[in-house]
């Protein structure tokens, strides 16, 4: 089965209405590939979220960047999945990695959201990746995959997610990982796949890459086997967000 292009932006914490509404009008107005080439998921924070929908492109989605565990109740503070599915929310970013490291989300509680945000008809970005120092002690791979099995564990059907491998040390600090750096952790991780969870959702299932990925680097990566697409951050707060969406178009040539 291929593997439709797709480009998601996390605005993170950013943004006044005024901004936000600014945003949308560059991405309505942009000329890009169809929506047969690339999927584009934009992801504000949760107060922006109606009036982005209700702005935005039709062939444009949004995502919500987190939300609760379980069915809502008593939870100040807390978005639940339900209310994402009354508001027509289609997609939802789970276990970013300002989540699990500033919040202190574990493996198992990143797994039981997506199982949960799955289970109320939520499509995922599931995100996992290593600090600097994980990668520069060479436990890139397991620490990915113990973050993907805790998933794995929970999660049978993969149709709706998508995983992003987001180096921590890529994330925020223009220093992209290189093609090679990512190719070799999307082979892997899609080789985990295949090994633990099947050949078929090994080759349909989105590896998307995410740390600094600009306007500039972003052919490069989009040019390797096996990087499905990007989850951008600072860079889909600007217009070159548009030419990240455009490096589909690499992918296609292939
Ligand atoms: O965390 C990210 C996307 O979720 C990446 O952020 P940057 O693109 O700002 O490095």
């Amino acid at each position: 089965m291929a593997r439709k292009f797709f480009v998601g932006g996390n605005w993170k914490c950013n943004g006044t209405a005024e901004e936000v509404k600014k945003i949308v009008t560059i991405l309505n107005e942009a000329e890009v590939p169809s929506d047969d080439v690339v999927e584009v998921v934009v992801s504000p924070p949760f107060v922006f979220l109606p009036v982005v929908k209700n702005l935005l492109r039709s062939d444009f989605h949004v995502a919500a960047q987190n939300c609760w565990v379980r069915k809502g109740g008593a939870f100040t503070g807390e978005i639940s999945a339900e209310m994402l599915v009354n508001l027509g929310i289609p997609w939802v970013i789970l276990g970013h990695s300002e989540r699990r490291l500033i919040l202190n989300e574990s493996n198992e509680f990143v797994a039981d959201k997506v199982a949960y945000a799955l289970s109320q008809g939520i499509k995922v970005i599931a995100c996992v990746g290593e600090t600097l120092e994980q990668r520069e002690s060479g436990s890139t791979m397991a620490v990915v995959a113990a973050q993907t099995k805790a998933i794995a564990d929970k999660v049978s059907n993969w149709v709706n997610i998508v995983l992003a491998y987001e180096p921590v040390w890529a994330i925020g600090t223009g220093k992209v990982a290189t093609p090679a750096q990512a190719q070799e952790v999307h082979s892997e991780l899609r080789k985990w796949l295949h090994d633990n969870a099947g050949a078929e959702i090994a080759a349909s299932t989105r590896i998307i890459y995410g740390g600094s990925v600009n306007g500039a680097n972003c052919k490069e990566l989009a040019d390797q086997p096996d990087v499905d697409g990007f989850l951008v951050g600072g860079a889909s707060l600007k217009p070159e967000f548009i030419d990240i969406i455009k490096s589909a178009t690499v992918k296609k040539k292939n």
